[in-house]
């Protein structure tokens, strides 16, 4: 069996057609969608990610707000870029690009976006939301799988999905997401500590590996015709590497790869999750408000 790609980079091409029209019609109402960034220090993987992102902005129409702070920035100083984004009628969401330099603390930087514009849909009120099962913006890496299984027909629904990772940002809203009642999936999450990854993997109807160690899932740890997607993404001096190993395309039925797969999928909801939140502040303040930008 040679298995079929999901295709993330072309769904996601999908979506931003779709939220380029939907800001046009945002436009006419006299509203401007913007996005902020919060970028500290120069890793490449997240220069890279910011960078991604702000072009996804500039193809749909969506105005950005790219902050960039040395990896020597005070708590103080970060507290202060947030506090401002936090204020400024321009920026309807934003995010803080993550993993933050040694020092910071990511929880407490997290916990002081103001919750109405957590594009990420990663601070504590929002997961808790997530958790209780109330409307909020969800973080961008889960929603987009669950967007690329389910608009490729994969069902969600009383499958065995296997995640690999218990990561704030996949593994953990990844698990909350799947099993709700609309997606009603049951879920293994792996970690760490798991004794035995593939006596998991063996069974999994899904497997979502999203651990950061390369090739880490092989073929004979996958059911065959089972769906892998892949989230993890190493940089070696060959390029990327994902967590799957090449031999799993022979035994799955559908995989979703690195690169290609879920990383443009993470992009296209960050822009979705910023334009349902301009609709819904312009369904509030009616149409050509004279309020500022939202
Ligand atoms: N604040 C956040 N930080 C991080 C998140 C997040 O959701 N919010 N997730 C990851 C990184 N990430 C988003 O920021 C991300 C990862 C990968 C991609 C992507 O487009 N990948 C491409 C390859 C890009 C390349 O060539 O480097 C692909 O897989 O095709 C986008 C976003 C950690 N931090």
């Amino acid at each position: 069996m040679t298995a079929q790609l999901l295709d993330g980079k072309a769904l996601a091409a999908t979506i931003k057609a779709d939220l380029t029209e939907r800001v046009r019609a945002l436009a006419a109402q006299g509203v401007t969608p913007g996005l902020g960034t919060v970028l500290v220090g120069d890793d490449p993987g997240s220069k890279a990610y910011v960078a991604g992102k702000h072009r996804d902005c500039a193809q749909v129409g969506i105005a950005s707000l790219a902050v960039e702070l040395p990896a020597s920035v005070s708590e103080a100083e970060l507290d202060d870029e947030i506090a401002r984004l936090n204020a400024d009628p321009a920026c309807t969401g934003y995010i803080v690009q993550l993993p933050l330099p040694g020092g910071l603390d990511e929880n407490r930087a997290l916990g002081l976006i103001d919750p109405d514009k957590d594009a990420d849909g990663l601070h504590p009120v929002n997961l808790g939301k997530l958790v209780l099962g109330d409307p909020a913006p969800l973080p961008c890496t889960p929603r987009g799988i669950v967007e690329l299984l389910r608009r490729n027909g994969i069902a969600l629904s009383g499958a065995e999905v296997c995640v690999i990772g218990r990561g704030t940002t996949v593994g953990r809203p990844l698990g909350l997401l799947l099993t709700r009642k609309s997606e009603n999936a049951t879920v293994t999450l792996c970690h760490t500590g798991t004794v035995d990854v593939a006596a998991h993997t063996r069974t999994a109807d899904i497997i979502v590996a999203a651990a950061g160690r390369p090739g880490l899932i092989t073929g004979d740890m996958v059911k065959p015709g089972a769906v892998c997607v892949d989230v993890g993404i190493t940089r070696t001096d060959a390029g990327l590497a994902g967590d799957l190993d090449a031999s799993v395309r022979e035994v799955a039925s559908w995989v979703a790869p690195v690169p290609g797969g879920v990383g443009p999928m993470t992009r296209a909801m960050l822009l979705t999750n910023v334009v349902e939140r301009a609709e819904a502040l312009a369904s509030v303040r009616g149409p050509r408000s004279s309020l500022p930008g939202i």
